[in-house]
Order: structure tokens, then C-alpha cells, then sequence
């Protein structure tokens, strides 16, 4: 067991799909995988191994924001020998461009988020996706946005302006991990991609229900499935 995963070695698959609500990672693993079972339930942070087309895959809740996605991340990566994560998450549109329910494949991550400035000691820090799970990602789903995710520290922005400006320069949508999981996963030499759809809208207003976001994002999972493990 690691500090906050509750799996012997050996019990979590070398992918893991990664959903910031725990609840999903549940419904994903009820709903995608077969044979299911759960390896941790540690703070209702669920974990789960199944198969999926009979490869071994596992999905791992991370909570909300960089902080506790590093957690789940860090001790994946450093004690599970896990080789590559893609997150499967929701975001806010920053753009027209974008509808309710699109996908956006994060080809990187733009962050208002200190822990890199810490990290670098003040240096900016690029964090990209794995350019080959991005690639067959971006195959499976022709029809999904690929770009800037801005990882933000706030759901709740207390400087609008700063996210807007960030839309200015190419950033497609707004979540809360994924600048954490490019870092990490140079940090320690594997691989890792976001997958989000789009469950609000920050310029038009229209938004999906909590009930939805857990429940009904299945095209992102299947594409992460897809790039993950090779068709
Ligand atoms: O739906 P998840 O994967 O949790 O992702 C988004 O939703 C949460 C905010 O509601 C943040 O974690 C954000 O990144
Ligand atoms: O972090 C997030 C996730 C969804 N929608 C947002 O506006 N922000």
C-alpha cells in the first residue's frame, strides 16, 4: 500500500484512466470494463482494475485541483511502476468554437498554479502530453479540439480577466489538473495525455448537471481507452 492507495503491487494495471470525481471512476469502471474490482477505497478515492478488449487497464480518482491529483499521480507512478495515465475530465469552454459535450485533447497545459514556479524556481516550465498517446487520441476522435488546457487553482475565478487572456493566447477550455500530470509524468519518465468534455460553458452560460458529468462522458473513455491500448 502506498500512503493514500489502498492496492497491493501488482493489483493496479500499467494504464490508468484517471476522472477527478471518484463517482466516475465507478461508473467508468461498472460501465467500460469487465470484471471489475476495486483495489482501494482510501478517503472514497475509488480505484479499480478490469479489462477492457482483454487488456488490463485501472481507473484511479484524483479529487479536485493540482494538488490532490499529484498525490494520486506521485505514488501511481513511483509505487505501482504505473506507465501512463490519461485523465478523463470535465472543463469549462473558453471559446465559441467549443459546445456543450465536445472533446478537448490537451496537447498542454497552461497553469495560474505556484507548484511549477516552485519547482523551477521562477523558470516557465512547457508541460505537454505524451505526443503519441496525443496522436492516437487525435485519431480516435477526428472531430475533437486538440490544444491549450489552462489548469487552474480556482473553480471560482477571482480574476476573470487573467483566464480570458489566456483564451486570447489559445488555451480551448478550463479545468484544474492537467499542467500537475504533464509534469509529473516527465517528472518520473512516463507517459500521460488529458482527455476533457466540455460540462460548461464559461461564455455562452449553459452547463450540464452533476448527475451528467459523472454519468454520461463515456465517448472521452472510450477514446482514452483507444490511444491508451492501441484500438
Ligand atoms: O470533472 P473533473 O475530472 O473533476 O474535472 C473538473 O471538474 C472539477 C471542478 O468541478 C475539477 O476537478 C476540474 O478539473
Ligand atoms: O475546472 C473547471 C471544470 C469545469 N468547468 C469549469 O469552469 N472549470
Amino acid at each position: 500500500m502506498s500512503t493514500h492507495i489502498g492496492a497491493e503491487h501488482g493489483q493496479i494495471a500499467p494504464l490508468v484512466l484517471m476522472p477527478g470525481d471518484p463517482l466516475r471512476a465507478r461508473w467508468i469502471a461498472e460501465t467500460h470494463l469487465e470484471d471489475a474490482r476495486c483495489y482501494s477505497e482510501v478517503r472514497g478515492m475509488y480505484g479499480y482494475t478490469g479489462t477492457w478488449r482483454g487488456h488490463p487497464v485501472s481507473v484511479q480518482g484524483s479529487g479536485m485541483g493540482q494538488p490532490s491529483l499529484a498525490i494520486y499521480a506521485h505514488e501511481l507512478f513511483a509505487s505501482y511502476d504505473v506507465q501512463a495515465i490519461i485523465r478523463v475530465g470535465s472543463c469549462g469552454a473558453l471559446t465559441e468554437r467549443l459546445a456543450l459535450r465536445d472533446l478537448v485533447i490537451a496537447s498542454g497545459a497552461c497553469t495560474d498554479s505556484s507548484m511549477n514556479r516552485i519547482t523551477f524556481e521562477g523558470l516557465d516550465y512547457a508541460p505537454v502530453a505524451d505526443f503519441g498517446l496525443l496522436r492516437d487520441a487525435a485519431a480516435a476522435a477526428p472531430h475533437a479540439h486538440v490544444g491549450l488546457l489552462m489548469s487552474s487553482d480556482s473553480f471560482y475565478a477571482t480574476r476573470p480577466e487573467l483566464t480570458a487572456r489566456m483564451a486570447e493566447h489559445g488555451a480551448l477550455a478550463v479545468e484544474m489538473e492537467a499542467s500537475a500530470l504533464y509534469t509529473l509524468a516527465a517528472r518520473h519518465g512516463r507517459r500521460a495525455l488529458a482527455i476533457c468534455t466540455v460540462s460548461d460553458h464559461i461564455v455562452t452560460g449553459e452547463e450540464t448537471t452533476a448527475q451528467e458529468r459523472e454519468q454520461t462522458f463515456g465517448e472521452m473513455v472510450e477514446v482514452a481507452l483507444t490511444a491508451g491500448l492501441g484500438g
